[in-house]
């Protein structure tokens, strides 16, 4: 089943229309059951302390400790004066099995606090807006004091489900995000305070929330189901010619990593074209030095590849040298010196942008921090000025296409070292190359890339390189699309 992300005011969408249909009742209940049972799975032992809010945020708290009070579990609940519906109903059931709702105050939240081996947060949700107002910022204070773990649910009280940013909001271990991942959870610093995220995607009609969606967040199924299936009779000359050019002294290597990256990635060709040194970091490279660009383009004459990657390492002409590939009209990778401002209104749809924030920062004409508080927004903005389609990387990137947006999953913060952008690039190309569209391209790319770091995460830990995620490759390949075609895989192993 599909991943969904909403903002929000698209989660109160969605909200509004279950209320209408008269199932916002059984959502609440829902949720609040699925809380109970994670907090028995992750944390079976121990007194569970409730802070409820006043909104539906507080009412799931309180269908949570009801669950758990009649499985057995000790639970206190402290509870700000009721104003939702159903909170207000779920507090009268809690009572009626027995369990007191004390009021929320600093002071008794404070004792309660030390005696818990759990602290449930739902003292705010996606109602939430900024700044925080009193008793609150007290209470997030005291439950950011507490030594026992803090589960929070659907975001953590504080964080602006909006934004990558947070100020003053709880720290969790856990947090329950329902229906579908608010922006909060994914990125940033935000997304730091809410821990391990389990989503809970709630017996909602799946049209209902796709039509409100911001982003989709495909799982691996989806992804392996996009990646094309080899016929046992393929050869170098099916499999896909890939050019990259890139290079100038100094970053020679960009251009190596991102030919390696489409080697491992299966295209049956790879050819280097540079005006520098290019090491021959794997030998089943072709790799042509150029005396200047002009002649790389006088030799090249009608002749084309079937993707190009273009700008990783290039250095100053990159522009100029884009642009030149740009008319040639075929799929394309820009990233990195090939990433100017310049180049707007030059792409075409074929085209596969590939910015990190600094660069997308760079072309959009604002700062980085900027940026990077709203990516999704920021991954749209880049998209309609640029055409094509846009990637702007991060730990995780997101995938912007006309009228769509998707964020990868996974990733490992080992990654975070120079050369993994190249690498990104070899594996757009190549994919590019073997034929696939430009959106799938991207998106499978981004999680192939991904899967490779997590694999490679595992044996190099934050040591890792981007030789060693492009070795990974092919079994990443192998692990996504396991699923999807296990009949495929049996032929290709035949005897
Ligand atoms: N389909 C789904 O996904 C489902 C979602 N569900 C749940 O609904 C939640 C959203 O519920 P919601 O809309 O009632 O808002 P919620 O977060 O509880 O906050 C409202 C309270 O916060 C307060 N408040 C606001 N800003 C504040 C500030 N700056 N500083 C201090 N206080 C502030 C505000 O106070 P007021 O402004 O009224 O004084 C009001 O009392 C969602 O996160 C999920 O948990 C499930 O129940 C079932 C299905
Ligand atoms: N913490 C992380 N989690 C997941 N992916 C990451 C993380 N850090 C970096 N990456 C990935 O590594 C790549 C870095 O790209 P980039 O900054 O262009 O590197 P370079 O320019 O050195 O090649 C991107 O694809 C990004 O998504």
């Amino acid at each position: 089943m599909p991943q969904y992300v909403l903002t929000a005011a698209q989660a109160s969408a969605v909200d509004q229309q279950l209320q209408r249909a008269g199932l916002l009742d059984l959502a609440m209940e829902e949720a609040g059951s699925a809380v109970a049972r994670l907090v028995q799975q992750q944390y079976p032992a121990g007194r569970v302390l409730f802070l409820a809010g006043g909104g539906a945020n507080g009412g799931d708290a309180l269908v949570a400790a009801r669950h758990l009070h009649v499985q057995g579990r000790e639970v206190e609940v402290l509870a700000l004066p009721a104003r939702h519906r159903l909170t207000q109903l779920n507090r009268r059931r809690l009572q009626a099995v027995g369990v007191a709702c004390r009021p929320l105050k600093a002071a008794a939240a404070q004792r309660s606090v030390e005696a818990a081996a759990l602290l449930v947060d739902g003292l705010l949700g996606t109602g939430f807006t900024p700044p925080l107002r009193a008793p609150l910022d007290t209470l997030v204070h005291i439950i950011n004091a507490a030594s026992c773990p803090v589960l929070s649910i659907d975001i953590p009280s504080g964080i602006d489900a909006h934004s990558a940013e947070a100020g003053l909001a709880v720290q969790a271990q856990h947090t329950v995000s329902l229906m579908g991942w608010k922006p909060a959870l994914l990125f940033g610093e935000s997304a730091a305070r809410a821990g391990a995220v389990t989503l809970v995607p709630l017996t909602v009609p799946a049209a209902w929330v796709q039509a409100q969606a911001l982003a989709v967040r495909p799982t691996d199924a989806e992804v392996g189901a996009m990646l094309p299936a080899r016929r046992n009779d393929a050869h170098k000359g099916t499999a896909g010619h890939v050019w990259v050019l890139g290079g100038h002294p100094g970053t020679v290597g960009a251009a190596a990593l991102t030919a390696a990256g489409a080697l491992r990635t299966g295209s049956g060709l790879v050819t280097v074209h540079s005006v520098a040194e290019i090491p021959l970091v794997m030998p089943e490279l072709m790799v042509h030095r150029h005396s200047v660009w002009d002649a790389a383009f006088r030799a090249f004459g009608d002749r084309r590849p079937d993707a190009v990657a273009v700008g990783m390492g290039l250095g100053p002409d990159a522009a100029h040298i884009a642009r030149r590939v740009l008319s040639w009209n075929i799929p394309t990778v820009l990233d990195a010196d090939a990433l100017q401002p310049e180049l707007i209104g030059h792409g075409h749809d074929s085209c596969l942008w590939t910015p990190h924030p600094g660069e997308a920062a760079r072309l959009l004409r604002t700062s980085t921090p900027e940026l990077t508080r709203y990516p999704l927004e920021a991954a749209r903005a880049l998209q309609e000025q640029l055409g094509g389609v846009v990637v702007l990387k991060g730990g995780p990137s997101v995938v912007a296409y006309s009228g769509g947006l998707s964020v990868a999953q996974g990733g490992h913060p080992g990654m975070a070292s120079a050369g993994m952008g190249d690498t990104l690039s070899g594996i757009l190309a190549s994919l590019l190359g073997q034929g696939m569209d430009v959106v799938q391209a991207a998106v499978a790319g981004v999680r192939l890339h991904a899967r490779a770091g997590e694999r490679a995460g595992q044996l190099h830990g934050y040591g890792l390189s981007a030789t060693d995620v492009a070795s990974q490759l092919g079994a990443a390949w192998t692990d996504l699309t396991s699923e999807t075609h296990p009949t495929r895989e049996r032929l290709s192993f035949r005897v």
